[in-house]
């Protein structure tokens, strides 16, 4: 088991990645207020996970209460988030009582804003099992829900006590989900890691054959690089937007689409083209970085197109993105494969080419 720590003074946590965390009692009760847990999960991974969880947890003599949500993205909504809470209420789940997120990054999400919000906050603890929530979203804080106007508009910044990925969850994930998180493990070497960048390039194939070393150290590297960033900037007034590469025309599309439709990873791997194509335009990259990436993507099985929104639709989404500051849009742009920037002064024109060039 590796480990490695997110440094936030006296909020810091743990992020364990090993195989078989699963059934290890004594990597969770450190981090229980009491010898209640209520977890979160849904009815895909429920039957693949639950009941093993919930015998470690029982082993160690904590009660486990538990609600299976409906299973996607078209479910992160107010009203699948209102079981989680009638859940709560009707097995009377205390403020001290910790909210355990069993799954993907659709259920950390949601467990989070749940465990954010219920009776004013309670303790909460993560166990991703999926490849993109073992490297990004269960690792700094963002909860939150969608709204049919925009990705994540609804959340609050809460941090778990403890991540849990335990790396044999992954042995049944979809290939479809594989791709959708390498896009997040690409995203960390765009923005900031071109070590990182390379040894993808010589071992793409080695992670979606699922080699287990090749696994662990993707996702190491990949928390190692949030970790960082979320110690710097928990609630991104800097830095922390550089983890946006590509997600203001992502988030176009999964809500232009219908959520569900594009896999965010999906999402984020088009919308990274379009980024980059937008930051060859601007001068700030080649061409030839704009093939780089592309040929990366491609060989993770991602899509380097975006879905055939009138352009104007994509503008009037991003519109709304969370990093839009005094009415102007702000993108996440490349200066180089490894180095990533904020601009606030992309033109409008530029960036319209840049999603007609990427659009299928
Ligand atoms: N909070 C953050 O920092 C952050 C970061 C990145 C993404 N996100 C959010 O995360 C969500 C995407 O997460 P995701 O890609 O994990 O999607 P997801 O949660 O929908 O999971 C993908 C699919 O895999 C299934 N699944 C989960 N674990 C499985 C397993 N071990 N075996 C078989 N099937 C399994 C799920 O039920 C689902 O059908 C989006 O809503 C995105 O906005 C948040
Ligand atoms: O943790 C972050 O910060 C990120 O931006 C990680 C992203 O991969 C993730 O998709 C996040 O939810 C997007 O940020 P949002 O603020 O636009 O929801
Ligand atoms: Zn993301």
């Amino acid at each position: 088991m590796r480990t490695l720590n997110v440094a936030l003074g006296d909020r810091a946590y743990p992020i364990h990645i090993g195989r078989g965390l699963l059934d290890d009692a004594s990597l969770i009760t450190p981090h229980l207020k009491t010898q209640r847990a209520f977890v979160v999960t849904n009815d895909v991974v429920a039957p693949l996970y639950l009941e093993r969880l919930r015998a470690t947890l029982a082993g160690a003599g904590v009660r486990v209460d538990h609600v299976v949500l409906p299973d996607g993205e078209m479910h992160k909504d107010w009203a699948t988030l209102n079981r989680v809470f009638d859940a709560l209420l009707e097995t009377r789940c205390e403020r001290s009582t910790t909210l355990v997120a069993l799954g993907g990054g659709v259920i950390g999400d949601m467990g989070g804003f749940a465990a954010a919000t219920y009776q004013r906050g309670m303790p909460f603890i993560q166990i991703p099992t999926t490849l993109l929530a073992q490297v990004d979203s269960s690792v700094g804080g963002k909860t939150a829900i969608n709204h049919p106007l925009g990705k994540n508009m609804i959340g609050a910044f809460y941090q778990p006590r403890l991540v849990l990925a335990d790396l044999d969850t992954l042995n049944t994930l979809p290939d479809r989900e594989l791709s959708a998180g390498l896009a997040e493990v690409i995203k960390y070497g765009l923005i900031r890691d071109f070590e990182l960048f390379e040894w993808l390039e010589a071992n793409i194939e080695r992670l979606l054959a699922r080699e287990p070393e090749a696994m662990a150290h993707a996702i190491e590297r990949s928390c190692a690089n949030k970790a960082e960033i979320v110690a710097l900037d928990e609630t991104e007034q800097g830095v922390r937007a550089l983890l946006n590469l590509g997600h203001t025309f992502g988030h176009a599309i999964e809500a232009g689409m219908g959520y569900g439709q594009w896999l965010h990873g999906e999402g984020v791997a088009a919308g990274t083209l379009m980024a980059a194509t937008l930051s060859a335009r601007m001068g700030m990259i080649g061409g030839a970085d704009v093939k780089r990436i592309a040929a990366l993507f491609e060989r993770a099985r991602l899509p380097v197109r975006g879905p055939d929104l009138a352009t104007e639709r994509y503008l009037d989404l991003m519109a709304s993105d969370k990093k839009v500051e005094d009415g102007q849009l702000r993108l996440i742009l490349l200066e180089a494969i490894g180095r990533a920037t904020i601009r606030g002064d992309a033109p409008v024109d530029d960036i319209r080419a840049a999603i007609e060039t990427c659009c299928a």
